[in-house]
């Protein structure tokens, strides 16, 4: 069994037992357009994780949002998972408390109710695996996210996946270099995509460690980065958020 297969089944578990939460619904944010132009960072609150263990056990996640924002990120993503990556929605809500730029729900939303928990504690945005969802209700899950007032990040990891991502309205689309199932992480995975369609806007997600990482990603055509454990390593993380965020294959080795 997949460790992705894995995780899905804890969720179904935990969503029976989410109690229903109330929520204030909102217009989406239009993250899509926000990120048309420019080159911008997603900066990750990331813990631990199934793949790479303990990354940062005591950590602030107000103080650390604070410094990302302020060394130039353009969003936060927060892990909500508690069970595979120690965080929670508690860390999602000090975050959202904080900051002014918008916060991106990270988990493996199966259901509605998980996208009203992320729109309580201040989600603007929420993630959606392709390949953890049938495509119906990755397009039902969307369509409600909007609804409510959240913005969607669609996650793919290959072609086929990203045909169907391609089909909704108005999300943002990012590419896995981790291959969910295996763990094996490669930029190749984003750049082979975005070479082959220039036209869609793409954040690269996931095992961007160095600034050359960062710059190859930009000129194979990335609109974003999303960053976790690198910059969780980083004792203060604003001077390698800033470097990422100005990369240029010019002024690497
Ligand atoms: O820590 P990294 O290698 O920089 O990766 C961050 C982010 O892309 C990764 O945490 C991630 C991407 N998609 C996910 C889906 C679920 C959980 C986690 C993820």
């Amino acid at each position: 069994m997949s460790y992705l297969t894995k995780i899905i089944g804890t969720k179904i578990e935990e969503v029976s037992r989410m109690e229903p939460i109330d929520i204030t619904m909102t217009e989406p944010i239009a993250l899509l357009n926000r990120m048309r132009d420019g080159f911008h960072i997603i900066s990750e609150i990331k813990r631990s994780s199934p793949s790479k263990g303990m990354i940062r056990e005591d950590v602030n996640v107000a103080e650390r949002a604070r410094q990302y924002e302020q060394a130039g990120a353009t969003m936060i993503s927060v892990l909500t998972d508690t069970t595979y990556f120690n965080g929670s929605f508690e860390d999602l809500q000090q975050v959202a408390d904080v900051v002014t730029i918008p916060v991106l729900c990270k988990d493996f939303i199966i259901d509605e109710r998980q996208l009203d928990y992320a729109k309580h504690y201040g989600a603007s945005v929420a993630l959606l695996i392709v390949a953890a969802l049938h495509p119906k209700r990755l397009h039902e899950l969307t369509r409600y996210a909007r609804s409510i007032g959240l913005d969607v990040l669609v996650e793919v990891h290959d072609e086929a996946e990203l045909h169907i991502a391609l089909e909704l309205d108005d999300v943002l689309i990012g590419i896995n270099n981790r291959d969910l199932k295996t763990f094996e992480v490669s930029l190749e995975t984003s750049i082979d995509l975005m070479e082959r369609y220039p036209d869609v806007t793409f954040v690269s997600e996931s095992g961007v460690s160095t600034v050359e990482a960062a710059a190859r990603l930009k000129e194979a055509g990335a609109s974003a980065i999303l960053v976790g454990e690198a910059l969780m390593r980083e004792e203060n993380p604003t001077r390698l958020l800033e470097e990422l965020k100005t990369c240029s294959l010019k002024f690497v080795d």
